[in-house]
């Protein structure tokens, strides 16, 4: 066996920030340590990277010597935490201070429970895909394989008969993951072509920006200039009637001048009643294409995808025994986003004791993910449309670029309630919120966590607001 020398810093890191959660609060370690990520020097050592110099600053005023010894207790090998802002950081990484094999983002290795790292989220050539979401690192089996094909095909630029492909299945299963997958590799084959990428809400807010700015006619040429156009969760446009107009004509002229278009849903189009007829009916036109729940094969194919990009990433290491990975298979609740974090949880938390794990071992490390899960799923739509109900906006309004405190404040608290109540990543929550910065998300959150104790008003909208969320 190849053991892993010296323990993974992600592992000891985890120790930590739990500790200093405890320790300084929920309100300063969401700011400041949170968003910070454990990545590893050119000589092993590892480096915390903070978002911004003012939180490398706070950090080594406030809680680094707390950091060190913590670290030190946890750490075989004593190694020195040092602490860079990540400007620091990237610029000694272009000076090859650093290698690109010892850059790990710590999300990977971090319980869905625990929110203590922020996703990184890598730049693109196609704004809004993510670099990590390729055909390479899909794993298709049953449920998936059809739309698979079809995305491949799609990607291929091949003659199309089916325009606009639409996939639709449940939350998690990989519709988002295909879609970036077909940009990637459209792009790689054509790299003249136009791609544009955009959730449904992304569509939405900017049209109705674009609407406020009397710039509609740049909009209308940006999106209809595309030779591939990949619209991720249209079913959030239902209800919203200028958006849904305006996609209808996007669509259709995409259409007639033979532009390929790309859909993806919780939903069939027949479903999405919300939708107006004329565009339900177009959206249905071409290909309609499900992704169903995947099965245990697939489960355990996309397991030991999962482990391998894990280790070739931090190192080889042993796969869990056999009865381990069965467990994680077939008992970790939810979809395959529930059952990524679950590996994560593990690889993280059993470092180099990984493949020596027994089943009881295993269980209580994955008793977060498995607790987590078995709650009743909350999605983001359902909060937005809750939270703006429950303040007598509409839920465009949260998406909108308004900052009056009449809306900005309920778009903090319906982003709070995302992180509670959703396993999403903040990254993910801006992007459901009119396309916004993950920084803003780690506001909102810090924000809700100050005014809880301080604002009684805010208490009881947001108790109230768990309790319908509980019994929706
Ligand atoms: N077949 C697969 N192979 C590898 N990874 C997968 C597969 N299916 C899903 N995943 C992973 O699971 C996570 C959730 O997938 P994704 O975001 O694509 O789901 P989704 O169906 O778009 O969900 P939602 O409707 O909530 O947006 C992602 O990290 C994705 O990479």
């Amino acid at each position: 066996m190849t053991s892993w020398s010296p323990i993974l810093p992600e592992t000891v890191w985890s120790k930590v920030a739990t500790v200093l959660r405890k320790e300084l609060g929920e309100g300063p370690f969401n700011s400041y340590v949170a968003p910070s990520s454990v990545r590893t020097g050119p000589y092993g050592d590892p480096v915390l990277v903070t978002p911004t110099a003012y939180a490398r600053d706070w950090i080594s005023r406030n809680a680094a010597r707390r950091a060190q010894e913590l670290w030190t207790q946890h750490d075989p090998d004593s190694r020195v935490l040092e602490i860079k802002s990540r400007v620091e950081y990237e610029d000694a990484t272009r000076n090859g201070e650093t290698t690109a094999l010892d850059a790990v983002p710590v999300k990977d290795v971090t319980p869905v429970a625990a929110p203590v790292v922020v996703e990184a989220v890598a730049p693109n050539r196609i704004g809004g895909l993510q670099e990590r979401l390729t055909f390479d690192s899909f794993v298709a089996g049953r449920g998936n394989e059809f739309a698979f094909q079809m995305s491949r095909q799609v990607a291929s630029w091949a003659d199309g008969h089916f325009n606009p492909v639409f996939f639709h299945g449940p939350y998690g299963y990989g519709k988002t993951h295909l879609l970036n997958a077909i940009g990637w590799e459209a792009q790689s084959r054509r790299p003249d072509a136009k791609i544009v990428y955009l959730t449904a809400e992304k569509f939405t807010s900017t049209f109705v920006k674009a609407l406020m700015d009397k710039s509609t006619a740049a909009f209308k040429d940006e999106v209809r200039g595309a030779d591939l156009l990949l619209i991720d969760d249209v079913h959030f446009i239902g209800g919203k009637t200028s958006s849904q107009e305006e996609l209808f004509h996007t669509l259709t002229s995409l259409i007639e001048n033979n532009r390929r278009v790309v859909f993806t849903a919780d939903r069939p189009p027949s479903q999405l009643t919300e939708i107006e007829a004329r565009l339900r009916s177009h959206l249905s036109s071409g290909l309609v294409c499900a992704l169903d729940v995947a099965d245990q094969s697939l489960r355990m194919g996309i397991i030991e995808r999962k482990l391998e990009q894990l280790s070739q990433r931090l190192g080889a290491a042993q796969n869990p025994r056999s009865d381990v990975l069965h467990f994680l298979a077939e008992r970790v609740p939810g979809s395959i986003r529930e059952l990524e974090g679950a590996v994560n949880t593990l690889v993280a938390s059993a470092g180099p004791r990984l493949g020596s794990l027994t089943l009881e071992e295993a269980m209580a490390l994955l008793q977060p993910n498995l607790k987590v899960a078995v709650e009743r799923r909350v999605t983001v739509d359902e909060i937005q449309k809750l939270v703006s109900d429950h303040f007598g906006l509409k839920q465009a309004d949260l998406l909108s670029e308004r900052r009056t405190r009449s809306v900005a404040r309920p778009r903090q608290v319906a982003m709070w309630l995302c992180k509670q109540h959703t396993t999403r990543s903040y990254p993910d929550i801006g992007r459901r919120f009119g396309g916004r910065d993950h920084t803003t998300v780690l506001h909102a959150v810090k924000k809700v966590e100050e005014l809880l104790q301080a604002d009684d008003q805010i208490a009881r909208d947001v108790e109230a607001l768990t309790r319908k969320l509980r019994n929706v």
